[in-house]
């Protein structure tokens, strides 16, 4: 499967405008996708932003000209009905053919306690996820309006009159073995995060193919997506003090407990450690160290790319690739 380098394009970490200049400058320079984080509560407190991804999606899928635009990702069971995410999704791409797609997980405590105060449990998530997922494809799919009763969902001679020419690409993130063989099971390809190449090799990738074949699809026709942070400067400390932003995320207690306050992230964030940093997320100092990095995670397995860029100069962190785009595709 060839390999594909999209950009994501933050509008936790950047004001949405400029998440939507930055996304412009990315498909001229030659990415295949951009990528937007769907929060309400953002992984910082200082200088952060929480746009709403799917009002930015519409303004940049018009901006740019060619390029696959996709949520990374959005949370259906909560905050957001099914059938209202399945509808913008439709909308978005029968307004622009093939380019729009839709990654779903089981969410975040940040996004969904905030503003409904629920948060069960992570297998009861991920069981509302997949039912999620059908409401969304009933709706896609069917010609005549549905009735469903779900253990979550309901849909009452529900009808999607405003459909694209041919289904959403559906992602589907896994993080944990569990959520990357459901991933297999429910999704047209899988997301997932920032991770050590051992785990994604012997776990996340496996699981997902395991999943992918009990529910008779071709793994190897599935792409296997990454959410990835990546910051470049002549200075490495700088490039790896640029990461910090995202350093939240490195701790496990953030998905476990109901952490829902930026401030309270921020104190976790500021107690990681460089040397995590550089483990999970991509420092480099010019155009070969990033090769280098995404080289390692290429062959670990990952075959579509979604570059979280946090350099201290944005603008060289997208112009950099130039040089980095035709090294790492095949
Ligand atoms: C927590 C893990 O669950 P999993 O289903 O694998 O992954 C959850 C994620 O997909 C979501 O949190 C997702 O919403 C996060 N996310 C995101 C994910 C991604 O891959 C790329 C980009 C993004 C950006 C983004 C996200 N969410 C948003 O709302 N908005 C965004 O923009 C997990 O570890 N699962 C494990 C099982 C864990 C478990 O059940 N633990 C139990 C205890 C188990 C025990 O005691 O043995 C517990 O914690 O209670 C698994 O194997 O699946
Ligand atoms: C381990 C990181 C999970 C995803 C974090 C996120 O929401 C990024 C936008």
């Amino acid at each position: 499967m060839e390999t594909k380098v999209g950009y994501f394009a933050s509008i936790e970490q950047y004001k949405p405008m400029d998440a939507l200049e930055q996304s412009v400058r990315a498909e001229k320079v030659g990415f295949d996708s951009i990528w937007v984080d769907d929060h309400f509560h953002p992984w910082y407190h200082s200088d952060a932003q929480s746009g709403q991804a799917w009002a930015w999606m519409g303004a940049t899928l018009q901006a740019t000209k060619k390029v696959f635009v996709s949520t990374c990702i959005t949370c259906p069971i909560l905050r957001y009905n099914p059938g209202v995410v399945a509808q913008t999704f439709a909308t978005l791409r029968q307004m622009y053919p093939k380019r729009v797609g839709v990654a779903v997980g089981a969410g975040e405590a940040l996004n969904e306690v905030p503003v409904t105060g629920q948060w069960p449990s992570v297998p009861e998530r991920q069981e509302m996820t997949i039912e999620a997922i059908e409401v969304m494809r009933k709706l896609w799919e069917s010609k005549t309006p549905v009735t469903f009763k779900g253990k979550y969902y309901t849909l009452e001679k529900a009808f999607m009159y405003t459909k694209p020419e041919d289904e959403v690409p559906l992602y589907f993130s896994g993080m944990g073995p569990k959520g990357a063989k459901l991933a297999g099971i429910h999704g047209d390809h899988l997301m997932t995060v920032s991770a050590d190449t051992e785990t994604l090799k012997n776990v996340t990738i496996p699981k997902f193919e395991e999943g992918a074949k009990e529910a008779g699809k071709d793994p190897k026709k599935m792409e296997k997506a990454m959410l990835i942070w990546y910051s470049v400067d002549p200075d490495f400390e700088k490039a790896v003090e640029g990461n910090r932003f995202w350093a939240g995320c490195l701790v496990p207690a953030m998905f476990k407990y109901r952490v829902s306050d930026p401030p309270e992230v921020e104190l976790h964030a500021n107690a990681v450690g460089s040397e995590m940093i550089k483990k999970n997320f991509l420092c480099a100092t010019d155009a070969e160290g990033l090769i280098h990095e995404i080289e390692r995670f290429k062959n670990a397995g990952i075959t579509h790319f979604c570059l979280g860029n946090s350099s201290p100069n944005v603008n060289y962190g997208i112009d950099i690739f130039k040089d980095v785009i035709p090294a790492v595709k095949d």
